[in-house]
């Protein structure tokens, strides 16, 4: 196939890979209900407490039986981690980016049958399961590749200019020792694997955490890593709850740095916790966001529509990604929320294993009331939904959406004093104000504390005011694709501004392998 899955380009695929995805997943339900294990020290371990998972969009769907570690287990793998680091970070840059690539080989042979665990687990749709799981491959890769490229970061300085004496300089990177990845629920297989190729590559050894909801996708990237033939301890899997596992992991003296993907509360508090104590770690938090899009009276309304709707309702709006603000001039507003209406409507909503479906359920119950919470304040105070608003599961007419988390994708006008624009909702809700002046536009698109993506859609000439002045540290213009969704390692690098993210260095850029190394500057005098 040559073809090449993006998240750019995963709309259109070939139908081989329909065919290949529809087979795994045969395979993987037929081998589902198994017991999952934590892995440390380059083996299997029991926990002494087992959680039984289903399927969000199918309360009967057994998924299996997954380990819930304690701060014991967190523990373990932290001794681990410590023990292998000495030899892990003297193996050299070519060995170790070699080990890591091979990772993503393996996790590239599985990838659908990874990308079916992924529906099964998230209910995320097969086209944006088996991109995640092909993303994560890509990370492997590029941070690899990446690594090697900077010659493992040592640099050559010149001498001191001393008569009578040679004294030679250098600039070394080094890694900083055990780093803690805490992933979450949405992306928890490339959101694992990002930052743990990052991390390994670099020299550091590693303990996951994977998100209390999705402990199925860190397991089966520790199989891969596994499989990879990393030496034990080099890297250790926990699947827990954040409060008990994440806590000790955070709190463990052996901790060297971390990095949390999640929501704002929790990356604020961990990094205060990383900036205290004996000496500040470095905390590589990347958070929520709150994302808007900016639609001038230019704009070409067919392709803003598009990618409207596949950001703000794409994963059910659990992206971080994910469009939630709307702006759009008042002498185009009606047209576009026609265009928009028309394709709400068009969205299948149901079982994501299935192909038709395009929007799958959203991950638990707190997201399915949280979503009858927002659509209720939206309608009592004062907005007008236009689209949506309805839970479809279990007590709805439709049988086959009965068992799970089930929404209808919400479009609202809503008044500018309403709260929930400043609140990140995490399922699909998409607010929407019509403007007249294109500066108010931009001024209440930056009336956030956050600052991840952006989406603009207007003339070619208007493009440069909106990367001028827009506060977010990853924009779109005129994308159908995604108006703010959708980026690739080696295409787009991510990364959140403001509240969005602790360090303005994004996810695959340029500069994102040198945070996981502190600097030793050499000078030996002969
Ligand atoms: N900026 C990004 O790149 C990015 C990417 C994906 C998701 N997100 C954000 O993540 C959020 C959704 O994910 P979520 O609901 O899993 O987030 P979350 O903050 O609830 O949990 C994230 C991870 O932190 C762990 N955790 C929770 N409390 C903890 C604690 N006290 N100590 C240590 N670990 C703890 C959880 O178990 C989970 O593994 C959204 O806000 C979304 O915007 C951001
Ligand atoms: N990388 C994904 C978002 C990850 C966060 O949830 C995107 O660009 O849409």
């Amino acid at each position: 196939m040559s073809f090449r899955l993006t998240y750019a380009t995963m709309y259109n695929p070939p139908e081989a890979m329909h065919e290949r995805f529809e087979e795994a997943m045969a395979r993987v339900e037929a081998a589902g209900g198994a017991r999952h294990p934590l892995f440390i020290d380059g083996a299997d371990r029991d926990a002494a407490q087992y959680v039984e998972r289903r399927a969000p969009f199918d309360s009967h769907l057994r998924l299996g039986y997954f380990a819930l570690a304690d701060a014991g287990d967190a523990h373990a793998a932290m001794e681990a981690a410590r023990a292998a680091y000495p030899a892990w970070r003297a193996t050299s840059v070519s060995e170790r980016a070699r080990l890591v690539r091979r990772v993503g080989e393996i996790m590239e042979a599985r990838v659908y049958d990874i990308a079916a665990a992924l529906t099964l687990e998230v209910g995320k749709n097969r086209m944006e399961a088996l991109g995640e799981t092909q993303e994560t491959v890509d990370f492997f890769r590029h941070y690899a590749d990446d690594f090697e490229s900077h010659a493992g970061y040592v640099n050559a300085l010149p001498d001191d200019p001393i008569d009578g004496a040679a004294s030679h300089n250098a600039s070394v990177m080094r890694p900083y020792g055990v780093w803690v990845v805490i992933a979450p629920f949405n992306f928890p297989l490339a959101l694992a694997g990002g930052p743990t190729a990052a991390a390994l590559v670099t020299g550091n050894t590693v303990v996951l955490k994977g998100a209390t909801d999705t402990p199925w996708a860190g397991r089966l990237l520790a199989d891969c890593i596994r499989d990879a033939g990393l030496p034990p301890g080099v890297f250790n899997y926990l699947s827990g709850a954040g409060r008990d596992v994440g806590e000790a992991l955070v709190r463990h003296p052996h901790t060297s740095g971390i990095t949390f993907t999640g929501s704002v509360p929790v990356g604020r508090q961990l990094m205060q916790q990383m900036g205290s104590g004996a000496y500040a770690r470095p905390c590589i938090a990347e958070m929520g966001g709150k994302n808007p899009c900016i639609v001038t009276e230019h704009a070409d309304l067919d392709r803003a529509a598009a990618g409207i709707v596949r950001s703000a309702y794409g994963m059910g709006g659990q992206k971080c990604s994910a469009l939630s603000r709307l702006y759009v001039h008042e002498r185009v507003a009606d047209a576009l929320i026609e265009r928009l209406q028309a394709q709400i409507a068009a969205i299948r909503v149901g079982d994501p294993r299935r192909r038709e479906n395009w929007l799958g359920p959203v991950v638990n119950a707190t997201a399915y009331a949280n979503y009858r919470q927002y659509a209720d304040a939206l309608r009592s105070s004062g907005a007008r939904v236009i689209s949506g608003g309805a839970q479809l599961g279990n007590h709805a007419a439709d049988p086959a959406l009965a068992n799970g988390y089930y929404v209808e994708p919400l479009l609202a006008e809503a008044p500018l004093s309403h709260p929930l624009w400043q609140q990140e909702m995490f399922v699909p809700i998409l607010m929407l104000h019509r403007y007249r002046d294109r500066d108010d536009a931009m001024r209440l698109a930056n009336d956030s504390p956050m600052g991840l993506t952006a989406g603009f859609f207007g003339s070619e000439s208007e493009v440069p005011w909106f990367h001028d002045n827009i506060e977010a540290g990853v924009t779109y213009a005129n994308r159908p694709q995604g108006a703010t969704t959708g980026a690739w390692p080696g295409y787009q690098p991510f990364g959140g501004w403001k509240g969005s993210g602790s360090t303005g260095k994004a996810i695959a850029s340029f500069y994102y392998l040198a945070q996981y190394l502190r600097e030793q500057s050499r000078t030996v005098v002969e």
